[in-house]
């Protein structure tokens, strides 16, 4: 029997435009509301056929490991296991997305490989069955199969998509040292304190998305995770006020940082102020990206007819 083609998909990474957190559940989680957006940076997966499941890493991560704890990896067993296949793959991951970033990067490679190896080893989930596996394998992973402007309830894993008009321009600030996620929601819950309430989505965010207007947009953005993140990494101000300085309509800490994403009026105006971020040498790296984009979506099945 001749084996199938590889399938290529590629996935998102993300921006919280709003997030609010309440106090941790029992297990340590974190109820939110949040609105994400995809945005057009990207992780790509080829999955390959080939015996178990192993994967090989390009661009970003190099240094990530490969074993079961690859956030790819444990996507792959888990579809293996949930639909009892003895196929295997080999998975090449292309990482665009920062590691430890902020942006769902792994949750990315975790959402991309389900929908690749279902393809791959015509297992046919339906959709549906994809984000209940997603949801499994970490709270940002349903999102990156959903994509676009959603809402997240629950831990961030229940998704309900949600209207936006036009593109949103964005500057990204990436940091070479991640921060942990955990970490900061512990700082979160140091500084906040307990007797918070539950968190609520802010209907004035998703009042001015529909607008399409990136200055009615401006004022609502905001992250609990910011003031926790800065308490870890102080220079993140440094960013912040760069963004600033430069013009941005605004700047805030996406999810648990360290990334710093600035919001400007069109693509040339985003140009001049990643320069001017630039410049100040406040970040590793300083990138342009749009959104909203789709989710995890296949681009080719490699050599298919
Ligand atoms: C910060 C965000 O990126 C915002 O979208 C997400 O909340 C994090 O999503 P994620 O990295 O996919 O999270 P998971 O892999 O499920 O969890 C990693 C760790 O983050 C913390 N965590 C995550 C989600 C949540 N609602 N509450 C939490 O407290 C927990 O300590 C958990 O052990
Ligand atoms: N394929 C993967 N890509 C990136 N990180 C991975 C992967 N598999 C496992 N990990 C582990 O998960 C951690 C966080 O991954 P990720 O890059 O998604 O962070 P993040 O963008 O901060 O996530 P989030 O915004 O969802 O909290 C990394 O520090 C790494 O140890």
């Amino acid at each position: 029997m001749t084996s199938p083609p590889p399938v290529h998909v590629r996935a998102p990474g993300k921006i919280n435009l709003s997030l609010r957190a309440g106090p941790p559940d029992t297990e340590g989680y974190h109820p939110l509301a949040t609105v994400f957006q995809a945005v057009s940076l990207y992780e790509d997966v080829v999955a390959h056929p080939g015996q178990g499941v192993s994967v090989q890493i390009n661009g970003r991560g190099a240094d990530l490991p490969t074993d079961t704890t690859n956030l790819a990896v444990r996507a792959a067993g888990l579809l293996r296991s949930s639909t009892g296949t003895e196929d295997g793959v080999r998975l090449e991951l292309t990482k665009a997305v920062p590691v430890a970033g902020g942006m769902a990067g792994g949750s990315a490679d975790a959402a991309a490989t389900l929908l690749a190896c279902d393809q791959l080893w015509g297992t046919g989930r339906t959709r549906e069955e994809l984000v209940a596996l997603a949801a499994r394998l970490g709270a940002d992973v349903p999102f990156a199969l959903t994509g676009m402007t959603a809402v997240g309830t629950g831990r961030g894993d229940v998704v309900t998509p949600a209207m936006s008009r036009g593109t949103y321009h964005w500057v990204l600030a990436l940091q070479d040292e991640g921060l942990s996620t955990p970490e900061v929601f512990r700082a979160l819950d140091e500084g906040a304190g307990p007797g918070r309430p539950q968190p609520e989505v802010d209907e004035d965010l998703l009042a001015a998305l529909v607008g399409g207007d990136a200055t009615a947009l401006a004022p609502h953005l905001g992250n609990d995770l910011q003031e926790p993140a800065l308490d870890l990494r102080p220079e993140l101000g440094d960013v912040l006020a760069a963004c600033h300085r430069a013009g941005a309509l605004a700047a805030l800490v996406s999810g648990s940082g360290p990334t710093v994403v600035a919001l400007a009026l069109d693509g040339p105006h985003a140009r001049s102020v990643a320069e001017v971020v630039r410049a100040a040498e406040v970040a590793d790296e300083v990138l342009t990206a749009t959104g909203p984009v789709p989710g995890a979506r296949v681009v080719e099945r490699v050599g298919a007819q």
